[in-house]
């Protein structure tokens, strides 16, 4: 008798798992890890009355790169604001369940948004670097956070920061000129550089290479390798391919729930969710 037989399953592939139905929308998958950074518990948000995403959990382990990945729409965006408290900032936008980083929960009444939001750096989707010189996109947050009392710690900060982001060797002879004078992949990583500068822990990134070129992408994944080693990075991509190559863990969304979370490896090459599947497979964009 074979395993179709004895389970009255249907199977894709001899040796496959049988993938979840569709209509289950429970997470499946590993949404746990050992010793996380943060963690996510049945975190919901609502835009007025409108639920976007529901039933979150999912944790963030410490030093790994984490990709979002779903349809236009599935809320990716939404949930990564959650994690620095960025939704606070849009008017009727409803947070809740809790989220953790190192057990606190970062919405506590007594947590303060500013060094959150420090500790938990973002990246958007186009670069946006201040209306100041290059020096200053880094200096400016480092002195309003006090991590800098005088111009040689500054300047030390300032090219530390740089190096970190791999723009120095590109930018140490011209600090005093606009960030915005630079190119659209050398702002990208002008604004890797200010939010290293005021020591997060973990950097969120919003689809950070969307509006630059191949080239300009493969330095930033270039860099993202880097940045996990002292890092956290959770990121929201609409490149598969960039999921694949730059993230350990791969979260899968569809219509606000988390679908499937697993290594990027099994997600892409193994996925256990009907929707995980039809999504990589190309079936729905
Ligand atoms: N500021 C907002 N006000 C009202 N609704 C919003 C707002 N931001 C997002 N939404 C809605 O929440 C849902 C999730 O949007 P979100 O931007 O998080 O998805 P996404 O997966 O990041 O999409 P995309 O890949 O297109 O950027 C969508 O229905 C969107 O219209």
């Amino acid at each position: 008798m074979n395993q179709e037989q004895t389970t009255g399953r249907s199977f894709r592939r001899p040796g496959r798992h049988p993938l979840v139905d569709r209509t289950e929308r429970t997470t499946v998958g590993q949404t746990t890890v050992e010793n996380p950074k943060m963690s996510c518990r049945d975190v919901a948000v609502y835009y007025d009355s409108k639920k976007a995403i529901s039933n979150i959990t999912l944790d963030i382990g410490y030093n790994e790169v984490i990709a979002m990945i779903g349809p236009s729409g599935c809320g990716k965006s939404t949930f990564i604001r959650c994690l620095n408290r960025m939704n606070d900032t849009i008017e009727g936008c409803l947070v809740t369940g809790q989220i953790f980083m190192d057990g606190k929960n970062i919405y506590d009444n007594d947590v303060d948004v500013v060094p959150l939001r420090a500790q938990v750096g973002m990246v958007f989707q186009k670069p946006n670097p201040f209306p100041k010189s290059i020096y200053n996109n880094i200096a400016y947050g480092a002195r309003i956070h006090g991590f800098v009392q005088n111009r040689d710690e500054t300047d030390e900060l300032v090219e530390g920061a740089l190096k970190n982001a791999g723009l120095w060797s590109e930018v140490k002879d011209r600090l005093e000129m606009p960030g915005t004078s630079l190119s659209g992949g050398q702002q990208q990583r002008l604004c890797i550089a200010r939010a290293i500068a005021v020591n997060p822990e973990v950097i969120l990134m919003d689809e950070p290479c969307s509006s630059l070129d191949p080239i300009a992408t493969a330095i930033i994944e270039e860099l993202i390798d880097e940045l996990k080693q002292n890092y956290t990075i959770a990121i929201v991509t609409h490149s598969m391919q960039q999921a694949s190559r730059i993230s350990q863990r791969t979260a899968y969304f569809h219509q606000g729930d988390l679908i499937e979370v697993g290594s990027t490896d099994q997600i892409f090459l193994n996925p256990l969710h009907q929707l995980t599947e039809d999504y990589i497979t190309g079936r729905f964009e």
